[in-house]
């Protein structure tokens, strides 16, 4: 399978990593991007070939990858536009927050073979997680590649109405971030109580993998594993009063709706523009 990839930021480097030499041979990864030193990067890494504007070598992929900014998916559609074999169309695969597939099928010049993805960054080490929507216009087989091409990098979640894009984005896309966030409040926390750095890391990393690997292996309901590190009257139930006091748990049901709601937003704004 021959994919392009226009963007070769962030998260097109953590997908390239669990596909390349792995799904397909470096070789056949093209990378388009005006930043030189990520190319450099990229090829060094994975053997990828590159270019810094799009060229016949995207208009000969099996699959095009727009990992671009939101804000720039408008301008990259009209650069690959002349590029688009219409004998033998390219499936498209989207990784952008909020644009509609609407949208980019009507910058493309009504291009139905559109795949709108919402991977996450521990795609880098193939523990990533996506959720996927397939345009009507997508064949079975093109359905077929674009989950290859996420599954190299985690679990597939096929949805069946783009709408819900915007929640996956809110939970996975986002949410690698809230752990982090969470996990360098315990880091701080544990510092101000006079653990070291390395310590306070160590400590919070282990809990974090262990309760998620003890949630995952679990068939129990995951309040029911916080129950049962709560001692009436102990110290967790200390903690966990705290955080109800200061209204955590619906500060972060907020937040996420803040997230799927700027997904929503963005595919108004730059989908109308
Ligand atoms: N970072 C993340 O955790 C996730 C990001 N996404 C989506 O992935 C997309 C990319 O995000 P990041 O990788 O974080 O951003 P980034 O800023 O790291 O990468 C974007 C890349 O696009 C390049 N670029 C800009 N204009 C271009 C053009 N005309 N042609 C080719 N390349 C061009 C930039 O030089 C940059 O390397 C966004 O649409 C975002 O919504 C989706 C899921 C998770
Ligand atoms: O923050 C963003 O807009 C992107 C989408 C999901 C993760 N990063």
């Amino acid at each position: 399978m021959k994919i392009a990839f226009i963007g070769g930021g962030n998260m097109a480097a953590a997908l390239i990593a669990g596909l390349a030499n792995k799904l397909t041979a470096g070789a056949n990864i093209h990378v388009v991007d005006p930043n030189a030193d990520a190319l450099a990067r990229l090829h060094k890494q994975y053997g990828v070939t590159t270019a810094s504007g799009t060229d016949a070598v995207v208009g000969a992929a099996d699959v095009i990858v727009l990992a671009v900014k939101p804000q720039s998916m408008r301008e990259v559609a009209a650069q690959l536009l002349p590029f688009i074999d219409a004998v033998r169309p390219p499936l498209i695969v989207s990784i952008a927050a909020g644009i509609r597939g609407a949208d980019l099928s009507r910058w493309l010049g009504g291009h139905a073979a559109i795949v709108r993805c919402m991977p996450n960054t521990p795609a880098l080490i193939g523990k990533g997680i996506t959720g996927m929507v397939a345009m009507p216009g997508v064949s079975a087989e093109q359905t077929k590649a674009a989950d290859d091409i996420l599954r190299a990098v985690g679990p597939t979640v096929w949805l069946d109405d783009e709408s819900k894009i915007d929640a996956v984005t809110a939970v996975s896309g986002s949410g690698p971030a809230y752990v982090f966030y969470f996990i360098e409040a315990m880091q701080q926390a544990s510092e101000e109580m006079g653990l070291s750095a390395e310590q306070g890391k160590q400590l919070a990393l282990a809990t974090f993998t262990g309760a998620a690997q003890l949630a995952l292996q679990s068939s129990e309901p995951v309040s029911l594993l916080r129950e049962r590190v709560t001692s009436k009257g102990g110290t967790t139930y200390a903690a966990l009063t705290s955080m109800e006091n200061s209204g955590i748990k619906a500060s972060i049901i907020t937040a996420m709706k803040a997230a799927a709601a700027r997904g929503k937003e963005l595919g108004d704004e730059l989908g109308s523009a």
